[in-house]
């Protein structure tokens, strides 16, 4: 079979993305690797399918680089992007692994209304939360000499995150409203160059401790990303989202 793809990135997170809107599209979890090896295939984080469901624009699903299934940050702003090229459309509703979003095209940055279903909780110096996807986020003093897997592999295996697993974001403030940030993802199984929802996760662990900011400035290792408190439990990622290249690739 013969696939024609696109491919985009969000701060270094990058993707293939599959127009299934028109005609479905099966695709296994070992295709999904083979696509997404750097080696063999396209190279990528992680791969979307974009389908027709009636009360939104699109459906989105998302699958890491292993096949495995998830939401995904930055992927939902790349997915926006791409729908904005073929339509046109610059506010969109789209559903996904954990429900249903908003996003906005502003210029070259797509701004996404992240889902945030209960509030993080501190636990033995660790920030635990979901923003779509389980993060765990690690203040840590001297980022860039910081051994990201030496820290974040024995915390992603953590039994109290089995089966589904963690991923793992260490993190340093530089400020009252910045912090520096790398992420280790599971799925891919390293570490990646930004991650929305990790990035949202980061910044949760700053706004909820202090009231007084609603907006923190996220510096990762692939670019800057927001994220915006807009009332208790709404947060809005804001960051680039581009095209890359498309191609046909055999599975
Ligand atoms: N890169 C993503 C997160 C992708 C999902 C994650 N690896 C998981 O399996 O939980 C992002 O931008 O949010």
């Amino acid at each position: 079979m013969k696939l024609n793809f696109h491919k985009y990135q969000g701060a270094g997170n990058d993707f293939v993305i599959i127009n299934a809107l028109e005609h479905s599209i099966q695709i296994s979890a070992s295709e999904v690797s083979k696509i997404c090896d750097r080696k063999y295939g396209v190279g990528a984080d992680g791969l979307m399918i974009l389908s027709h469901r009636s009360g939104v624009d699109f459906h989105l699903d998302y699958f890491n680089a292993d096949g495995s299934v998830s939401f995904c940050g930055n992927g939902s702003r790349c997915a926006v992007r791409f729908y904005h090229h073929l339509t046109g459309k610059e506010a969109v509703k789209f559903s996904a692994f954990d429900g249903k979003h908003l996003a906005f095209i502003e210029q070259d940055l797509v701004k996404l209304e992240m889902m945030v279903p209960q509030k993080g909780q501190w636990k033995n110096q660790e920030f635990i939360i979901n923003t779509g996807a389980p993060h765990v986020c690690v203040s840590v003093n001297n980022l860039d000499d910081c051994d990201i897997y030496e820290i974040a592999k024995p915390i992603r295996w953590r039994k109290e995150f089995a089966p589904v697993g963690v991923n793992v974001n260490l993190f340093e403030k530089i400020g009252g409203h910045q912090v520096k940030m790398r992420t280790f993802e599971k799925g891919v199984e390293d570490e990646t160059l930004a991650c929305g929802t990790g990035v949202t996760a980061v910044a949760i662990s700053v706004l909820q401790d202090d009231v007084s900011i609603n907006s923190v400035l996220v510096e990762t290792k692939g670019g800057k990303l927001k994220v915006d408190r807009k009332g208790e439990g709404t947060f809005w990622l804001t960051g680039p989202a581009t095209f890359v290249f498309r191609g046909e690739i055999a599975v």
